[in-house]
């Protein structure tokens, strides 16, 4: 691994040659969600002072040429668990280990998801703000609705309004875990569409796959293979169908997490049909060889996915970042439904979705920015601070050679997870630099990070996926107030 840190030592920032708060970048093709340009950008104190050909600087400004190479903003990974408590164990990579293999990838900022505590919000946000005070890029949160009553309601607008909180998972899955009900579900969605808060669904049926995973062992499947087994497409597809028909019933967004198969996204597809608010993340699609919900499904699921993002039925990819090393892997090796849940990809998802989506010739250059950084900021209500190259947007910034390659291995990455879904994988496109609020966090392949720099982002409500929603209901209302014409026959 090439960063260390507190306690192994790590460069600490300030150090030369990443001290200077005036970088200049040099050359490269710019590019935002919706136009690229040959131009030079001008940072100075964190922030993008100037973009445009041709600035001239003086000696004191550290200068990166980007001839021949792409300055995009830097990703956003919409889905990560960091420190997270979960199946009888915690997450391997903590709020420094992650952000930090992040920023060696390419990604600036995540948003976590942050676990009640018993069912409180309040107590599971004290939990991260703690976990988060050794973040080292900036970071958003997403909370969990595990149970419901008045308090949990009552607390909800209190992160809306308070805390910068902007979303809330419901899990259809983890049956006697953080599974909710329909009922539970109703009372969130409705809560959230009051707050402008963005509900989110892991879509899977969890009472189904309860029962799936005792038909496994049953058959004396204990195997990991029985984790696939125990949860196929059609549970995915039942759980996707019900949260947006739910989701229309109330008339708020909807957000559905990491969509795995043909049957989820074909959902999505028939709703996109009728209402334009349901946002999509579409989780790293590659390969995985470990355990995660929903499961990786057979390789038809990956290229449809692929497709489903490049013509726009799915919008952006996250990671779903929960890493696990191998000995926590290892407890489920009797029963599949012992191990947790999870694998890597903060550190790969900017190479993965370049190579795979780009250098395919799948999507544009400008897509990919939209994918992996633009949409994100818009969706939270963050743009244009974050996920644009433009005068006054924070200075996190990638400069990506897509002539160079990048190759994934266990024993190189920045996780501390001793294993990796994609190892062994190598692809073309390289980020050769990170800039994180206006420092040179990575280059030359070097982490040059501090904990505690990193900073908490709040994310306002009324994002851009509730425009229209007041029309909805007005007319809807207007439409039961209106006089019912009854025929002569029926009068
Ligand atoms: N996805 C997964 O396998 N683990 C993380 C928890 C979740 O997002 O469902
Ligand atoms: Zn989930
Ligand atoms: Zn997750």
């Amino acid at each position: 691994s090439q960063f260390c840190e507190a306690g192994i030592g790590y460069r600490q920032c300030g150090a030369s040659p990443y001290s200077s708060s005036k970088i200049l970048i040099k050359g490269g093709t710019v590019v935002n969600a919706h136009h690229q340009e040959i131009a030079d950008v001008y940072v100075e104190d964190g922030i993008i002072a100037a973009v445009k050909p041709n600035i001239k600087v003086g000696d004191e400004v550290t200068v990166l040429d980007a001839t021949g190479k792409f300055v995009m903003p830097g990703g956003i990974d919409p889905h990560t668990h960091l420190a997270m408590e979960f199946m009888a164990t915690e997450t391997i990579d903590d709020f420094f280990s992650g952000q930090a293999a992040a920023l060696a990838g390419g990604t600036t900022m995540h948003i976590d998801f942050v676990i009640p505590v018993q069912g409180s919000l309040s107590s599971g946000f004290e939990a991260y703000v703690e976990k988060a005070k050794k973040s080292c890029m900036d970071y958003g949160f997403h909370m969990a609705i595990t149970k419901w009553d008045e308090t949990v309601s009552r607390e909800m607008e209190i992160m809306v309004k308070e805390k910068g909180i902007n979303s809330f998972k419901f899990f259809l899955a983890y049956k006697g875990a953080l599974m909710v009900n329909d009922e539970l579900l109703l009372e969130g969605l409705k809560k959230c569409k009051s707050l402008g808060a963005l509900a989110m669904v892991h879509a899977e049926n969890g009472d189904a796959v309860f029962e799936g995973q005792k038909r496994m062992i049953e058959l004396g499947i204990t195997g990991p293979e029985g984790h696939a087994l125990s949860r196929p497409p059609v549970l995915e597809g039942e759980a996707t169908a019900r949260a947006i028909r739910l989701a229309g019933f109330v008339n708020t967004p909807l957000y559905i997490v990491h969509v795995m198969s043909i049957d989820a996204m074909d959902e999505i597809a028939n709703a996109r049909k009728a209402v334009s608010n349901v946002g999509e993340e579409l989780r790293s699609f590659l390969c995985f060889r470990f355990v995660m919900s929903p499961p990786i499904r057979t390789s038809g699921h990956g290229k449809a996915l692929q497709g489903g993002l490049s013509t726009g039925i799915l919008q952006l990819v996250g990671t779903d970042h929960c890493a696990f090393n191998s000995t926590q892997k290892a407890f489920g090796i009797d029963d599949f439904r012992k191990i947790p849940n999870g694998v890597n990809g903060i550190e790969e998802r900017m190479h993965l979705v370049w190579d795979t989506m780009v250098e395919s010739g799948q999507i544009s250059v400008t897509d990919y920015v939209r994918i992996t950084s633009t949409e994100c900021a818009r969706i939270f209500n963050i743009y244009p601070r974050k996920g644009a190259i433009l005068v006054g947007s924070d200075a996190d910034i990638i400069i990506l050679n897509p002539n160079s390659s990048f190759g994934i291995s266990a024993t190189s990455h920045h996780s501390r997870s001793d294993t990796n879904v994609f190892d062994g994988r190598t692809g073309k496109g390289k980020v050769e630099v990170t800039i994180s609020k206006g420092r040179v966090v990575w280059e030359n392949g070097q982490l040059n990070v501090a904990p505690g720099s990193g900073k908490y982002i709040e994310m306002p409500p009324f994002g851009y996926l509730f425009d229209g929603i007041d029309k909805v209901d007005s007319n809807y209302l207007s439409s039961l107030r209106a006089p019912v014409k009854r025929s002569k026959a029926t009068s």
